[in-house]
């Protein structure tokens, strides 16, 4: 509804007439947030927002909105706080994880003494006799060479006992059963432990789990790895919500179950399972009481409406509220709280918003279980169009694209919109208080 999508018309001052570019993000119907979303949130939040009557939000509200930059911080530090159990993985089955716990070499590499070339391994100075050849995976002679005595050997070879060297075929002349040639004192042979000592850490706990990584770990001798990997299930809500077919009359299809798998691959989580609960409060209860997962998404049950029931269960549980507001547009309605089992987070409805608190709480909160860096943090900051305006008081996430070092919006990116992050390559962090510096970015996956 409403404006056009694009970003020119939505985020260039002066680009709609009278409108705020953090407000243009909203159609029309959604105005009343641009002046009354701030009334209507919670008490005081470290943004300076004020109040709604009564010293608490319009709608009813017991937190305090925080702030982008914090709401991130307490994700990472209650991830950090909870961990998540690890298990040992075969190595076909680890790519993509994440190390619970440091890797050392079980042996030295290499595992034996081993030539580095095909050709000569001499003892001694030459010229040497020729006494044999020695074939990578062959056992060496127990009684190995002496000094003027050489073996033929093929790259990968044991290097026989008294070896000082390999002279490649290259640099070698044989002649009535005699090598020649200028040996050097130590070359040329991969000695037993010269790259990694037995027991040394090679891979430390929150590494990534590469195709590099899953050699290095069979190189050094291990079958599995520890891989740390918590388990998330998402609980949407919403009785519009449909799974298939054709949104319309009053209907739309579920936009946020099917991009939450790939964030919490890409976040180094395991996605378990998604149901869809329409707006039953009971049925909302009994899944977030009886769940067996880490951490447990609810999708559309993050504000105030009456068929938003996630606060109230979230009473009923006992659970601890972290993080109750997030100062920052889209997504501003966002939750974080635990129990001793679990950590909820509260994703909003809009799936464009849903996706911006994704990275906000989730992201951070998943990574952090597992000790590695927020994947969404690896972009250096970059130069943002000028003509983007900050919201007065909170942080506004626009999707870009990257050109050649530049951060460029894409458009297309209101709240219940997820075009304008299938577009971008990520969001630009654009605080209250932006002077028109380099931004902070946060990739998408
Ligand atoms: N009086 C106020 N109303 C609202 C405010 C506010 O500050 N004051 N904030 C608005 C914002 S911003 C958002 S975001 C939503 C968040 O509400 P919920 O998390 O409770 O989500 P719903 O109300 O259920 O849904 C919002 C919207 O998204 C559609 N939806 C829901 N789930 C899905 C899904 N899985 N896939 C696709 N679309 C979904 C739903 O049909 C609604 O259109 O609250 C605003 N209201
Ligand atoms: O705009 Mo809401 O902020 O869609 O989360």
């Amino acid at each position: 509804m409403g404006r056009s999508g694009d970003i020119r018309g939505d985020t260039r001052r002066g680009g709609v007439p009278g409108a705020h570019g953090a407000h243009a993000e909203h159609g029309p119907h959604e105005d009343h947030r641009a002046a009354g979303a701030d009334a209507a949130r919670p008490a005081h939040g470290s943004t300076g927002v004020p109040a709604g009557p009564g010293g608490r939000g319009a709608h009813g509200s017991r937190g305090a909105h925080r702030s982008w930059a914090q709401a991130r911080a307490e994700a990472v530090a209650l991830g950090a706080r909870r961990g998540a159990a690890q298990r040992e993985v075969p190595l076909d089955r680890a790519l993509g994880g994440v190390l619970g716990a440091d890797v050392r070499a079980l042996v030295g590499l290499p595992a034996f003494d081993a030539s580095a070339m095909d050709g000569f391994a001499v003892a001694g100075p030459g010229p040497w006799l020729l006494v044999g050849r020695q074939l990578a995976g062959a056992p060496a002679s127990s009684a190995g060479l002496r000094p003027g005595e050489a073996v033929e050997i093929a790259t990968g070879a044991r290097v026989p006992k008294g070896a000082e060297s390999v002279l490649p075929y290259e640099r070698a002349t044989t002649r009535d059963g005699k090598v020649e040639g200028p040996a050097e004192r130590g070359r040329h042979v991969r000695w037993a432990g010269e790259e990694t000592a037995p027991g040394e850490t090679v891979l430390t706990r929150g590494s990534v789990i590469g195709p590099a990584v899953l050699g290095l770990a069979a190189s050094l001798g291990h079958e599995t790895l520890p891989v740390s990997c918590p388990r998330l299930s998402v609980l949407v809500t919403g009785d519009e919500v449909a799974t298939e077919g054709l949104p319309g009359d009053g209907r739309v299809r579920d936009a946020i179950g099917p991009l939450l798998p790939g964030i919490a691959g890409w976040a180094g989580a395991r996605l378990e399972r998604v149901r869809h609960l329409g707006d039953d409060r009971s049925a909302l209860l009994a899944e977030a009481e009886g769940g067996d997962t880490d951490v447990v998404a609810v999708c559309g049950s993050s504000s105030r409406g009456p068929a938003d029931h996630f606060r109230s269960v979230l009473d009923d549980l006992g659970a601890t509220v972290v993080v109750d507001g997030v100062a920052c547009r889209p997504g501003h309605p966002q939750l974080l709280a635990y129990t001793d089992r679990t950590v909820f987070v509260g994703l909003p409805g809009n799936p464009g918003a849903a996706l911006v608190a994704a990275v906000t709480l989730l992201v951070p909160l998943l990574s952090a279980m597992t000790g590695r860096a927020d994947p969404g943090r690896r972009l250096p900051r970059a130069a943002l169009d000028h003509g983007v305006v900050p919201h007065p008081a909170d942080t506004r996430l626009i999707a870009v694209r990257l050109a050649d070092g530049r951060a460029v919006p894409v458009g297309h990116d209101r709240p219940g919109s997820l075009r304008g992050a299938a577009l971008a390559d990520a969001y630009a962090v654009v605080p209250p208080d932006w002077d028109g510096a380099e931004v902070e970015l946060v990739g998408l996956p």
